[in-house]
């Protein structure tokens, strides 16, 4: 098996129950794919240590361990790595999303997430978020 990354995601949903998808910029590894905002888990850190870590760093908004709730994993082998990264839902944050370092922001309906170019691991889990919402 390749190497195993660790790495947590979060899926932003409003108030109108629109879920915030980031773009990857250009010239990053699968630049310009559409994901859910977070990224690797470094060593000692929790994922939900990581994602409030991550989420402050690329959008400027603040949550707490509390308020994130998992609902769903990708396990995906890209031949390079292989994926295992929790998905969490939080509702409540505070400050206002902005693309620190994601070419795009887009609050997205449940129904709309398919249409959107995501990585491969992304892509079962967009499906039970849509049908969990
Ligand atoms: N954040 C995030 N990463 C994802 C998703 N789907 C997916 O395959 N990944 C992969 O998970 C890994 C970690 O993501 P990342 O590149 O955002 O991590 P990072 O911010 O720590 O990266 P960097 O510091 O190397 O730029 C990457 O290989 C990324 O391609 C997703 O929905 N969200």
């Amino acid at each position: 098996m390749s190497k195993l990354l660790l790495a947590a995601a979060c899926a932003l949903i409003d108030a109108d129950g629109r879920v915030l998808l980031a773009q990857r910029p250009e010239g990053k590894p699968m630049g310009g794919l559409w994901e859910f905002p977070g990224g690797k888990i470094a060593d000692g850190e929790t994922p939900e240590a990581a994602l409030a870590r991550e989420l402050r760093e690329e959008l400027d908004v603040d949550v707490t361990p509390a308020c994130l709730s998992p609902i769903a994993f990708a396990s995906h082998d890209s031949g390079e790595f292989h994926l295992l990264m929790p998905l969490f839902v939080c509702r409540k944050w505070s400050g206002r999303p902005k693309p620190l370092e994601a070419a795009a922001l887009a609050w997205v309906r449940p129904g709309e997430l398919m249409s959107y170019d995501m990585p491969p691991a992304d892509r079962p889990l967009a499906a039970q978020l849509r049908d969990l919402l």
